[in-house]
This record gives C-alpha cells, structure tokens and sequence, in this order.
C-alpha cells in the first residue's frame, strides 16, 4: 500500500470528566498529503495524543470531519474502523512496551498483528524478516520483546505497527526516554518506512531534532493548530474559521482585547496595534 492522505476540517474534541467538558481539541485543520512526513509539537496539554488517537480512530471526533484517504472516519461504522486499523493505520502508542506483548517474540507479535490483513488481502502480507530488515532488526525476530534494549523495543513496535503494510503510520513520542544512539536508530527507521514504503508518518514528539528531521513541524497550541515549521522557518497558520494565532511570546505585548488593524499591501498582511500612546 502506498501513503494515505489526511484531512482534518474544523475537528473538535471533548473530554467528559465527573459531568465537566474538556476541550481537548478546538477546530484543528490539518492537511497532510500521501507520503509525507509530519512531526506534531505543541506544550503538553495542547492536543497532541488526542488528535492522535482520533487519526487512529481509537475516538470519535465530538465535531467536525476527519478524512484518510477516501475515508471519512468520523463516519464510518464500528466495524469498518476496526477493519482500517488492522490494515491501513499502523499506530504505535507512547510507550513502545504498551504495543506489544512482552513474553512473545517479536516476530510473534508481527504475526498476530497480521492476522486481520491476511483475511482481507490473504497472499498480500509482508514475510516478518523483510519488516524486521526495514526497521534494521534482522536477526531479531527470535528474542522475547522483555529482552530487548528500549531502542529496539521501540523499532520492534514499529515493525508490528508496519506489519499489515498500513498507508497511514502515527507514532506518539517515538524517542522518548532514548539514549542519542537509540534514537537515531529510532529516526533512521522512520526515514526508510516513509522513503521504502511510501507510507505518510504523523509523529508526536516533544524533541525538536526529531521534528527538523520529519521536516515538516505543526505545532499544536490549545488545541489548534498554532504555527508551522518548514525548512526551518516558522509561519503562522490561517484556520477554517479565518482565525491566526500570534507566536505566545508576543502575548505579553499584546494581550487579549488588543485591537489590530490588518493591513494587506503587496502581498503583505500587517497586523498593526491600535495604541493611544
Ligand atoms: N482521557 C482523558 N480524559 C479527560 N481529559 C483528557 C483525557 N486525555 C487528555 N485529556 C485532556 O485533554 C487535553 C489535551 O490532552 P492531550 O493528552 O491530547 O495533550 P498532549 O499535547 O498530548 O499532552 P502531552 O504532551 O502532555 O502528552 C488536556 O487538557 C488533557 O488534560
């Protein structure tokens, strides 16, 4: 399977706690095309693992549409998400050990992980040495996953989250808590899902070299998408609903309730403060 595109329009995301509304989302719009590679950041807090686990459709959005590929999983039955998540979605939780089963080896865990895509595409599954050779584990799938050393336990989560050939690959802090070895491991393995397999990676990271390398860096900030990286400059990012947010640091200058003139000339928008000094 080659990379599965996602949309993101006007998403919302409510949290019920003890009869409370948390707003973990609050209108995203994403676009990510097929094949690419996108690190999500953002304070903690921000909506990062939510709109993870929407992609993943472990929850239904409270409002708004959430697409991959053709997909409107925002609509589809229970059934039909469950299909996609053994097939076209591979996800690896934060936590590499939380995806796999710690007696079974890990060519064990590819296996069961493939059960579902060998009755939908029976004669289509992957052999788990040519995953385990992409995510530079050859030789690997003999060892129970509780002997493996953090970093390729978190390769061997991937290798199982790779093991239907799903087009879309979301990882929660796929380097957290690895040493700098470990970790480029970690990034190299990523590098070749996308460039090998064609498939599109969202990652969540709180590691700024894991977002330069993914390349394109969207920060989440309360639940929006605040800011865009790419190539290592910074933009702000015009939401659904027409609104900008400014980068936080100018917040102290200009806090809310302050009035901005917009000003559009040659190609240019300026904000300009309405000061009475
Ligand atoms: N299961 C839940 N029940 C209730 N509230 C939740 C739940 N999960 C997250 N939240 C709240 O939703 C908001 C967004 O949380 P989320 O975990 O998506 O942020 P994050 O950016 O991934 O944070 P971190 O970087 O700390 O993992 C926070 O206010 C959080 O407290």
């Amino acid at each position: 399977m080659t990379g599965l595109a996602v949309v993101c329009r006007r998403v919302v995301h409510i949290y019920r706690v003890d009869g409370n509304d948390v707003v973990a989302l609050a209108g995203v719009d994403l676009d990510i095309a097929a094949g690419e590679m996108v690190a999500l950041v953002g304070p903690s807090g921000s909506g990062k693992s939510t709109l993870i686990g929407l992609l993943a459709g472990l929850m239904r959005a409270s409002a708004g549409q959430v697409r991959i590929g053709t997909v409107d999983i925002s609509r589809v039955s229970d059934g039909e998400m469950a299909r996609l998540r053994g097939t076209e979605l591979g996800v690896v939780l934060q936590g590499a050990r939380r995806n796999l089963l710690p007696y079974a080896t890990v060519r064990s865990n590819i296996w069961l992980a493939q059960r579902r895509a060998a009755k939908v595409r029976p004669g289509d599954v992957e052999s788990p040495e040519r995953i385990l050779a992409l995510l530079g584990l050859t030789g690997a799938g003999h060892q129970r996953v509780e002997d493996l050393a953090p970093g390729a336990a978190q390769r061997a989560a991937l290798a199982v989250a790779m093991a239907a050939s799903p087009g879309l690959l979301l990882v929660d802090e796929p380097t957290s808590q690895l040493d700098r070895a470990a970790r480029d491991e970690v990034l190299a393995a990523l590098a070749a899902i996308n460039a090998e397999r064609g498939t599109t990676v969202v990652a969540v990271t709180h590691d700024p070299e894991v977002g330069a390398k993914l390349g394109r860096v969207v920060t989440i900030r309360d639940g929006r998408v605040g800011a865009e990286g790419r190539n290592g400059r910074e933009f702000a990012v015009i939401a659904g609903d027409g609104t900008v947010q400014l980068p936080p640091e100018l917040l102290d200058s200009y806090p809310p309730g302050t009035l901005l003139a917009v000003e559009h000339l040659n190609g240019k928008v300026m904000l300009v403060a309405d000061r009475e000094d």
